[in-house]
């Protein structure tokens, strides 16, 4: 039976900056398991919708909660902490570092060990670190980055380094997965050995993913539900069916293609 709590649940939520409304109003209710797709023309306000559902930005409006509780005023580290964590349009890997200690960075923040316990590398520490090994080390297996392991991140080629920051998301054991455009700058080849794998961490992790996508024929093809974004305000929602014939979408979209 499905759960009739929302996951993520947003609530009249938007963001002023100046005179400028960035996200106005927008209601949104994801429910665990779903995938779907976040879209709207430039500037439209999907990643400041991002910013504000990972504490990056306070709502001047509305609200969120996820799993029923609210999450207002938490720094992102603890939003992250509750269950959502995502990747950005730019790539924010830590370029010097391995690739694997790219992922136990995001791994360390939930471990057991305390501050103390690492400084001075107590028995429990050591536990630690090797659990962590071998879990970042699963999910680089997942991205099949694993032979790349002792590479620093910057040396990596662009897509993988997408792969990294994915996999990096997911060793934060999120219940819900933000991805910023995670296909940009892959070739077609690449984007959609991408899609399957995002479909496949979704089974595999009980995941509920929000995407936002460019690219329309792909967020139509992978997205069960789809939230368009015009002007931070959300002019639509619904199966791809639904948003691709909606005369508001394709006013929006004049001028840019509708696949
Ligand atoms: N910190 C900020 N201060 C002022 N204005 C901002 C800030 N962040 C975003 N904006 C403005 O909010 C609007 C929405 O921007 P946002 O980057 O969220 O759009 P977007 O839909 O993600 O666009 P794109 O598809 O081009 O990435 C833009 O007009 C942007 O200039």
């Amino acid at each position: 039976m499905k759960n009739t709590t929302p996951l993520l649940k947003v609530d009249s939520v938007g963001i002023q900056f100046g005179g400028l409304k960035a996200v106005s109003g927008v209601n949104i209710e994801l429910f665990e398991g779903e995938l779907a797709g976040l879209i709207g023309p430039n500037g439209a306000g999907k990643t400041t919708f991002f910013n504000l559902l990972t504490g990056v930005y306070v709502p001047t409006e509305g609200s969120i909660s996820l799993s029923g509780e609210k999450l207002k005023n938490l720094a992102p580290y603890k939003i992250t902490k509750k269950g959502i964590s995502r990747t950005f349009q730019n790539i924010r890997l830590f370029g010097e570092l391995s690739v694997i200690d790219n992922v136990k960075v995001a791994y360390h923040s939930l471990s057991r060990h305390t501050i103390a316990e690492s400084i001075f590398r107590l028995p429990r520490h050591f536990s630690g670190e090797s659990e962590m090994e071998e879990k970042a080390l699963e999910f680089l297996k997942i991205f099949k980055l694993d032979g790349y392991k002792e590479e620093k991140a910057k040396n990596l080629p662009y897509g993988q380094q997408r792969r990294l920051e994915i996999a990096r998301a997911l060793a934060a054991q999120p219940k819900l997965l933000l991805l910023d455009e995670p296909a940009a700058g892959m070739n077609p080849q690449e984007t959609r050995d991408l899609m399957e794998l995002i479909g496949f961490i979704r089974k595999k992790f009980n995941l509920t993913v929000l995407l936002i996508e460019h690219d329309m024929p792909l967020v139509m093809g992978v997205c069960e539900r789809i939230y368009v974004l015009d002007h931070g305000q959300l002019i639509a929602s619904g199966s791809p069916e639904e948003v691709r014939s909606n005369p508001k979408v394709i006013e929006a979209y004049l001028g840019e293609e509708v696949s």
